[in-house]
């Protein structure tokens, strides 16, 4: 008998009501550790408030969000964040007057804030683990140049490094790709494909070319609602989302 899956993250029959609309309606979805699942929908789909709900922004007015089985859907956003899920924005938000380096060294401290407080005692030397990062997300070479003078790509890149710098278990990854070119875009899902095993990643994306390049189980959102999921085949070969979605999709 093979061994059960390991479960991280389970929504569980979600709804987010905003004024009487629901932006996510009887949602559910799971995912294993060491997973990577794209989460795909047309604009307005409710990627967004998924992601809003897991890291506790938003509060749902119905169903569960379980994290290592505890529910966490009533914990305030701090706690949520110091359990291990860290959220990377549309926007990259990277701090633009201070190095490559510092941007992650200030990530990886809002982590030891959270490792003192649990009474962990002193953090790890954190200068190593910011220059594997480096190497990881291919800015070794820029470490010391101002975050603000990178180009778009890298600067995504850097909040990537950001959020694995706070040694987060679960990363939501919104829009990774956003405004960059074909090759950017390979270079993001290969960085992606690197971290998975070591975390769990939940990447929201509309460019179904990077989504094919992370070889990733796809789920299809619409209208706040689990529509189906499936390889990335069978997503592309799927009347419903042909319908909903893909003939929207570049
Ligand atoms: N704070 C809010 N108040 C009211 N409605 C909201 C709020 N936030 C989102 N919505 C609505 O909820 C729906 C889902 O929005 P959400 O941003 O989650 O979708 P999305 O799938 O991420 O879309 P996109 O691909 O455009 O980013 C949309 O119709 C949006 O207008």
């Amino acid at each position: 008998m093979s061994p059960l899956p390991d479960r991280l993250l389970e929504v569980d029959g979600v709804t987010v009501d905003y004024d009487g609309f629901k932006a996510l309606d009887g949602f559910s979805l799971t995912l294993d550790a060491g997973e990577i699942r794209v989460v795909i929908g047309p604009n307005g789909a409710g990627k967004s408030t998924l992601c809003d709900t897991i890291i506790g922004r938003v509060r749902p007015s119905a169903g569960r969000v379980l994290f290592r089985g505890q529910d966490i859907s009533k914990l305030p956003e701090h706690r949520i964040a110091g359990l291990g899920i860290c959220r990377k924005f549309q926007a990259p938000g990277v701090l633009a007057s201070l190095s490559v380096a510092d941007n992650l060294g200030i990530a990886a401290a809002i982590d030891k804030r959270w490792w003192r407080s649990f009474g962990f005692g002193t953090p790890p030397a954190e200068a190593e683990r910011i220059a594997v990062i480096l190497e990881r997300i291919g800015l070794a070479g820029r470490r010391d140049v101002l975050a603000g003078t990178l180009a778009h790509g890298e600067k995504q890149w850097l909040e990537i490094g950001m959020v694995v710098a706070t040694e987060a278990e679960l990363l939501l990854l919104d829009e990774p790709t956003a405004g960059m070119g074909p090759a950017e875009t390979t270079r993001t899902a290969e960085l992606i494909r690197s971290l998975a095993g070591d975390h769990s990643i939940i990447v929201i994306d509309h460019d179904m070319a990077f989504v094919e390049q992370l070889a990733a189980r796809v789920t299809v959102m619409h209208q706040g609602q689990f529509l189906m999921q499936g390889s990335i085949a069978e997503v592309r070969a799927d009347a419903r989302v042909a319908e909903v979605y893909l003939g929207r999709a570049k």
